[in-house]
């Protein structure tokens, strides 16, 4: 069954929502120029109001590499996701598993991949404006075609409308959604996270 990671939380209400609506993983965005930022200290109040087998990723751009290592130990982190340009050497030093983010163009965006030894690849839209979080999709034949490379985490412009067609086409390990679940950047909308995670686990044809 696909795992589903929703991102951005910016609140205890939308954790625990999230989480009751099913959610794997949770992503908290330690990136400043976000409009879903969050502070380690308000990121860790939340977190330790979390379950057990809730998988919580931090996410960070361009970071320094002490500054990554230190928020997963203070905040428990148990992922990382990486979503700046981050080398293979960096992503080695990070005391984590990663999840390095690479935003496709089209298919030459892959090459780099086989470069990185990481837990998952996350693949996004390219978007000159934004590391992030944009609602644009890509190719995902381009997502079918890396899948060769290790397990894929399938972002970018999905949504409950195309939740269902994206998993069926691709079948990914897992999925990652941030704008298209909210009334806002950093509030999620409930009606919208439930039907997104039941339709990425039990995906049927509109
Ligand atoms: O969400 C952000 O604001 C963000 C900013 C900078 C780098 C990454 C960011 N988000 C990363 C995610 O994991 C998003 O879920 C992913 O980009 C997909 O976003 P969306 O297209 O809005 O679902």
């Amino acid at each position: 069954m696909t795992k589903v990671k929703i991102c951005g939380i910016t609140s205890e209400d939308d954790a625990l929502m999230a989480v009751d609506a099913g959610a794997d993983a949770l992503g908290f965005v330690f990136f400043e120029k976000s409009p879903r930022f969050i502070g380690a200290e308000a990121a860790q109040k939340i977190i330790a109001k979390l379950p057990p087998f809730v998988q919580v990723v931090g996410l960070f751009v361009n970071a320094d590499i002490d500054v990554v290592n230190s928020t997963a130990d203070c905040c428990g982190l148990d992922i990382v996701q990486l979503h700046g340009e981050e080398s293979p050497e960096y992503c080695r030093l990070v005391r984590r598993r990663v999840m390095k983010a690479f935003r496709v163009r089209g298919p030459e965006s892959l090459t780099p991949l086989s470069e990185y030894r990481v837990a998952a690849y996350l693949l996004d839209a390219y978007s000159p404006n934004a590391h992030g979080g944009t609602g644009e999709v890509f190719d995902w034949d381009c997502a079918v075609a890396a899948k060769e490379q290790g397990r894929i985490i399938l972002a970018g412009g999905l949504t409950p409308d195309n939740i269902a067609e994206a998993v069926m086409r691709v079948r990914p390990y897992g999925v990652d959604v941030s704008s298209g679940v909210e009334v806002s950047p950093g509030r999620k909308d409930p009606g919208k996270v439930r039907r997104f995670i039941q339709l990425a686990k039990h995906p049927h044809p509109v």
